[in-house]
């Protein structure tokens, strides 16, 4: 891509020298945690990506909470702690939701002291029985498949600083929102919103996901590789669905394997991919910051927002 007037770019080793030579070292137990969710992540780019990343954000977070309190004097209002909310946007499959668990515990490594929460826009999808009652099962992901006014009221609800802030769930595994679970927000002092969504303007309300997040990120690649990387999960989906007829890849992980990953493609051309190049890629440069990966994850470009 070239690169817009309003991003500074940086190549892989001109970002990595953005670390803080003061950088406490990572422990064990922190790598340990990296690792427990994704053995194949790249300490490497968690050294020379991701630890500056999170010194940015700490700048971004100090700064914020610094403006709340002058704001609260100024308003002659008791300040109150506001969490700072960081969306993560990019294609299905791109990495996102790992991205935000790897934010999510360097985050609570480096950020002591405070409370780090993580919430994927998945569990405002409607239901498949809704989407089914729409008609629109094959558009699930798509602006018109989530409860954007819901997800607005729940970010709402968070910046307000409600104690207890319930939210749906999603699950891959059944293919579908989950009857009766829910997760719970509580006082987070950093929310981390993970979804393809996160920096869309939706045509049917006045307020977007984006007027709550106080620092976006979209993870970008080229949709060729992030086709293999669908196909890689989809694989991945299959051999832990085989034993359970519950789960929604049953069916295609107990039939030929062939007729499986055609399936997988016609769905990442007929509907992520579409969704892609239509919803979710016009976003990007609305984002505050791009990263963007090459062949296995590795992130060779940052594109940091000017203005
Ligand atoms: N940094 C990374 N290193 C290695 N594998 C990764 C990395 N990021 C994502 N993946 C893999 O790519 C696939 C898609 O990632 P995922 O985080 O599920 O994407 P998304 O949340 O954007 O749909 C998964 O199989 C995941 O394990
Ligand atoms: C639930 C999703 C919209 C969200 O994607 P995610 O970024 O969590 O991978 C997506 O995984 C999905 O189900 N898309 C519909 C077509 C499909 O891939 O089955």
């Amino acid at each position: 891509m070239s690169d817009p007037i309003n991003y500074n770019a940086f190549t892989r080793a001109q970002w990595r020298a953005f670390s803080d030579d003061a950088t406490l070292p990572l422990t064990q137990e922190s790598l340990r945690q990296v690792k427990a969710f994704n053995d194949r992540i790249s300490l490497q780019d968690v050294q020379d990506i991701y630890i500056p990343l999170v010194h940015l954000l700490r700048l971004e977070f100090d700064h914020y909470q610094q403006l709340q309190q002058d704001k609260a004097r100024f308003l002659q209002r008791p300040a109150h702690r506001v969490p700072f909310i960081i969306g993560i946007a990019g294609s299905v499959a791109v990495g996102k939701s790992t991205t935000a668990r790897l934010l999510e515990v360097l985050l609570n490594h480096y950020f002591q002291g405070q409370r780090i929460q993580l919430i994927t826009t998945d569990g405002f999808l409607y239901s498949n029985e809704e989407l089914k009652k729409r008609n629109l099962m094959a558009r699930k992901g798509f602006p018109e498949s989530y409860d954007m006014a819901g997800l607005i009221r729940f970010l709402n609800s968070v910046k307000a600083g409600q104690s207890l802030i319930k939210a749906p769930v999603y699950s891959h595994k059944i293919y579908d929102i989950v009857p009766g679970q829910a997760e719970y927000i509580v006082h987070p002092d950093v929310l981390i919103v993970e979804g393809i969504n996160t920096l869309q303007l939706p045509t049917n309300e006045q307020i977007y996901v984006s007027d709550f997040t106080d620092f976006s990120l979209y993870v970008d690649a080229d949709p060729g590789l992030i086709e293999d990387w669908f196909l890689e999960r989809f694989d991945l989906l299959l051999n832990t669905a085989f034993q359970d007829p519950t789960n929604y890849y049953y069916p295609y992980a107990i039939g030929g394997h062939d007729q499986a990953i055609a399936k997988a493609k016609q769905v990442w051309h007929d509907i992520d991919l579409k969704n892609l190049e239509e919803y979710i890629l016009p976003t990007r440069n609305r984002a505050d910051m791009i990263i963007h990966k090459t062949f296995h994850h590795r992130v060779d470009r940052l594109l940091l927002r000017k203005y």
